[in-house]
């Protein structure tokens, strides 16, 4: 086995960044400093930044030769695998205010045909083949049945990778939905992910920490072998089968919140594959997104910048996981929520 990260994007995205010399006024006219685009969705974030730590990575998309995204990411030097589709890459936007606040814009994306993402399950079976980690991430785009991340799940065990999803919304239900054998061995929600998934509202998740262990444990129950709970500005949870870590971020001034948890996700395999422990593996995947958000638009960090931010992580229980039968029932907390959490 190799220390390969291979990440599947089938929908990913060009990322523009228009910087607003202010708060957003709805039916305003804003006059713009120039704008940036740069290649992205999650797991095209995730491969620049284990890219950027030196690491053996490859990420697979759908996307014409001739796509902006592939010149952009050819320009980056990133090793990638596509598989040509018709229709051009989208564009979402993000309105960045000087106060760190961004409000995305995500386009539907290009709609995939069985045949292209049939190309793409072989295209991620060939790359995975000894890899460690395989990591699915962002939206299914127009057209993809919602339990494909769970079949993908299912075939790419045999290649011997980890598997790790970043996903929100009806495909992260589906996922959950298909049982245990479809469960990833690593899952990174943030607190809205984890309020879709569990029921719980977002701000009782993100008030109190006993009611978001809970709601992870939950996913525990159905199979869900790591967790990796990502809190925004109020730092982020690791769960498995070695216990319960919590990590405080590093203060920061936040110039933008996207791509902040997928260079968390990054950090976490990058201390994996350089043998760390869960409060390791916490450590980095909040120092790395934590850099991230103090970078413009979807910039993802330099090693340098990362090991540059203090980290505190804390053990929060060491004991294994709850079994479906011992997960704790849901505590309801009156706490006012705590502010900030990451956007994608
Ligand atoms: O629409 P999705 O697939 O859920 O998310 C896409 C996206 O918002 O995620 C990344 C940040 O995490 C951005 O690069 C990209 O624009």
């Amino acid at each position: 086995m190799t220390a390969r990260v291979v990440t599947l994007t089938a929908n990913p995205s060009l990322d523009r960044t228009l910087a607003l010399p202010g708060p957003l006024v709805r039916g305003g006219v804003a006059r713009l400093a120039p704008s940036s685009t740069e290649p992205g969705g999650k797991g095209v974030n995730v491969a620049r930044a284990v890219a950027a730590a030196g690491g053996d990575v490859v990420t697979v998309l759908p996307a014409a030769d001739d796509d902006p995204i592939v010149r952009a990411l050819r320009e980056l030097d990133l090793p990638m695998a596509t598989v040509p589709i018709a229709t051009p890459v989208r564009t979402n936007y993000t309105l960045a205010e000087p106060d760190g606040t961004t409000t995305k814009l995500n386009e539907p994306g290009a709609p995939l045909d069985d045949e292209a993402r049939g190309a793409l399950t072989i295209a991620m079976h060939q790359h995975a083949e000894g890899a460690r980690w395989v990591v699915l991430s962002g939206s299914l785009p127009p057209g993809t049945p919602l339990d494909w991340y769970a079949d993908l799940v299912r075939s790419l065990r045999d290649t011997g990778a980890k598997i790790a999803v970043d996903t929100s919304e009806a495909p992260l239900l589906a996922l959950l939905d298909a049982g245990p054998d479809a469960a990833p061995d690593l899952l990174k929600p943030n607190s809205e992910e984890l309020a879709q998934l569990s029921g719980v509202p977002e701000a009782h998740l993100t008030a109190n920490r006993a009611t978001a262990l809970a709601a992870v444990d939950t996913l525990h129950a159905r199979g869900v072998a790591e967790v990796l709970l990502t809190l925004g500005a109020d730092g982020a949870l690791l769960s498995g089968a070695e216990g319960v870590w919590a990590a405080t971020p590093p203060r920061i001034a936040v110039r933008s919140t996207v791509g902040a948890g997928d260079c968390s996700l990054a950090g976490h395999l990058l201390a994996d594959l350089a043998g760390g422990g869960p409060a390791e593996r916490l450590r980095s995947a909040v120092a790395y997104g934590a850099a991230s958000a103090s970078l413009p638009g979807s910039a993802v960090p330099s090693p340098e910048q990362v090991a540059a931010l203090d980290v505190e992580v804390a053990t929060v229980r060491t004991e294994g996981l709850p079994s479906s039968t011992t997960a704790p029932p849901v505590t309801w907390s009156t706490t006012v929520p705590a502010a900030g959490r990451d956007v994608h």
